[in-house]
């Protein structure tokens, strides 16, 4: 919701999009999620730039292994750093910036990403958490007029002085 109080204009199209697909005469539902392609671009785009485990899970070499001209030992802790591999620059174009297009028509289709992580031990939830995150992230933008609260309004409630706290 941060990301897009910051970005009104994902908020606008993605509320467009919902408005579009649901209407407002019932709540969003599950079924309604594969047809909201911005809804899952705004999830992704947000799961490259702030990935919930941003190092994985610790992982352990089973035996000595070479990598790119490292040796890793046998039973060392391995940490995939994939907070820097989601803002790699050779990978994404401008990879600070929040940008849900980017994972819309495929575009992003091979494209290393890893949130869930990934191969044997990756997250099996996967595609439930994309589904109860879609549900909630949509229902909250469905029913709700969002805001960033300004400081200006606080001055109205509370006294001019109190406004002076926040960015001008
Ligand atoms: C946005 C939500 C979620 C994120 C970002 C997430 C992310 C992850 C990550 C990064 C791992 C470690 C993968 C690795 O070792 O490389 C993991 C493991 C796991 N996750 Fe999730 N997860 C989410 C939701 C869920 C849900 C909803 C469930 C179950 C219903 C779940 C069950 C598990 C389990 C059981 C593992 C351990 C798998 C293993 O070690 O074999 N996760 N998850």
């Amino acid at each position: 919701m941060a990301l897009l109080l910051n970005n009104p204009n994902a908020l606008e199209k993605v509320r467009a999009e919902i408005d579009a697909q649901v209407g407002n005469q019932r709540l969003i539902k599950e079924s309604d999620i594969n047809h909201l392609p911005y809804l899952h671009c705004i999830i992704s785009e947000t799961l490259r730039l702030y990935p919930v485990g941003p190092l994985l899970i610790p992982h352990e070499s089973r035996e000595e292994i070479s990598l790119e001209g490292y040796e890793i030992p046998k039973g060392t802790m391995l940490l995939a750093n994939i907070y820097q591999i989601h803002r790699n620059p050779e990978i994404w174009e401008e990879p600070m910036k929040f940008k849900p297009e980017r994972f819309q028509d495929g575009r992003s289709n091979g494209k290393w990403m890893a949130p869930f992580g990934m191969g044997r031990r990756k997250c099996p939830g996967e595609a439930l958490a994309m589904r109860q995150v879609g549900l909630v992230l949509g229902a909250l933008i469905q029913c709700f007029d969002w805001e960033r609260f300004v400081w200006r309004k606080l001055g109205v409630w509370l006294g001019p002085s109190w406004a002076k706290l926040g960015p001008s």
